[in-house]
């Protein structure tokens, strides 16, 4: 049966998943038996509109594309505007809620009572909005069990790229002892932009603005406030310890001048935001902190918007992954497969 979609925020991500689901329809019906249909969008500014039969992707994306204002949808019977996130959520015949809102990195609201509220109206929430899971992992994964629905954020860590299913799925049976990585697509590719094209700080966070790799708030990439939410997810649904945020050291790019980047250079180094958790009796230690690594080092090669993390198993040894940290259709991406994984697993129960 098709999943009924509704979207809580729609901008880049959101848009990445729509135009995804659009281009990608028929091969997603043949190859893996997945359809969805878009019934709601609820955006802050961009408007709210809702029709129970379904929206024309192609429309919604061209009208926001011409008038900037999802209401201009072409009216037609049934076709209801205006209502906001919470309505959406508890109103729309919408299965499951694709959370994309803003990432708060104070309150994490309102997305966790955005969660909260679909997993009490029995709706799944698939979300790449880092701050619920950050804030509330135990709370809204206890509540989406005890209400029979699923929880899917892929997407906030590394973007698309299976940081959290990787290691929950084929590494499992192994204890994760250490992780280290670079988390933040922002701060990568304004490093390597400065590194290498000798691109000033203040141009390099505007393109990677303009590359809808950056948070609403920048503040949040480049003081670290973000890859800080993503080292706490990790401990927590990774390393299964829990760890609060304002437990993890935190220090971000700002300090570093084009001079630290030449500098390093001449040394045989390279400046990169590293994200580190060490498991010890029991206890997570993590940091956030620009670090001067070799060039040998594998993390150095890690170029761009490019994440990468390195786990360390106690049967398997290190293993690393790269891919996305951040991106339009890389992020949206991260929303489709944690609606497949829905239907797998839905699969699963019936068998
Ligand atoms: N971009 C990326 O590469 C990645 C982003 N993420 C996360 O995904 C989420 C979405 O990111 P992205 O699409 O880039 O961000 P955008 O800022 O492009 O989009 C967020 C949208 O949510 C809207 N919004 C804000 N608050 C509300 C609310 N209360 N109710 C309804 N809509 C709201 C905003 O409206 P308006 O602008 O009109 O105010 C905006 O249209 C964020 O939480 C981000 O941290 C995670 C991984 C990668
Ligand atoms: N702003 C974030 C987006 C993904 O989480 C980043 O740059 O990594």
């Amino acid at each position: 049966m098709a999943h009924k979609l509704a979207f809580i925020g729609f901008g880049t991500v959101g848009q990445g998943l729509a135009e995804i689901l659009r281009d990608k329809h028929e091969h997603l019906k043949a190859k893996e038996h997945f359809e969805a249909e878009i019934v709601a969008i609820s955006d802050f500014n961009k408007g709210s509109i809702y029709h129970p039969n379904g929206l024309n992707i192609n429309t919604v994306l061209q009208v926001l594309r011409e008038t900037g204002n999802l209401e201009n949808y072409p009216p037609a019977p049934g076709l209801v505007t205006g209502w906001d996130s919470l309505r959406t959520i508890r109103e729309t015949n919408a299965d499951s809620i694709i959370e994309v809102s803003y990432t708060d990195v104070r309150t994490g609201q309102p997305a966790i009572d955005h969660c909260r509220t679909a997993f009490l109206a029995k709706k799944n929430v698939v979300m790449t909005n880092k701050g619920p899971v950050a804030l509330a992992y135990k709370e809204l994964s206890e509540l989406a069990k005890e209400e029979g629905v699923y929880w899917g954020f892929e997407g906030t860590v590394m973007s698309g790229t299976p940081s959290l299913r990787m290691p929950a799925a084929a590494l499992a049976g192994n204890e994760i002892t250490e992780i280290r990585g670079i988390l933040n697509g922002t701060t990568n590719f304004i490093l390597t932009k400065m590194e290498e094209e000798g691109v000033t700080y203040e141009e390099a966070l505007k393109e990677a603005q303009k590359l809808g790799y950056a948070e609403a708030d920048p503040t949040s990439d480049v003081e670290g406030y973000d890859a800080r939410y993503k080292i706490t997810i990790l401990s927590n649904y990774v390393m299964n310890e829990p760890l609060l945020v304002e437990e993890v050291s935190c220090r971000g790019i700002t300090d570093l001048t084009l001079t630290d980047i030449e500098e390093a250079k001449a040394e045989g180094k390279r400046w990169k935001l590293l994200a580190k958790a060490r498991k010890e009796n029991g206890k997570v230690n993590a940091s956030i902190a620009p670090e001067k690594i070799d060039m040998t080092d594998p993390l150095a090669s890690i170029s761009g918007a490019v994440n990468a993390i390195a786990y360390d198993c106690d049967l398997l040894g290190t293993v690393t992954l790269s891919g996305a940290g951040a991106g339009k259709v890389e992020t949206g991406f991260s929303l489709l497969i944690d609606l497949i994984n829905i239907d797998r697993e839905k699969k699963l129960v019936n068998i």
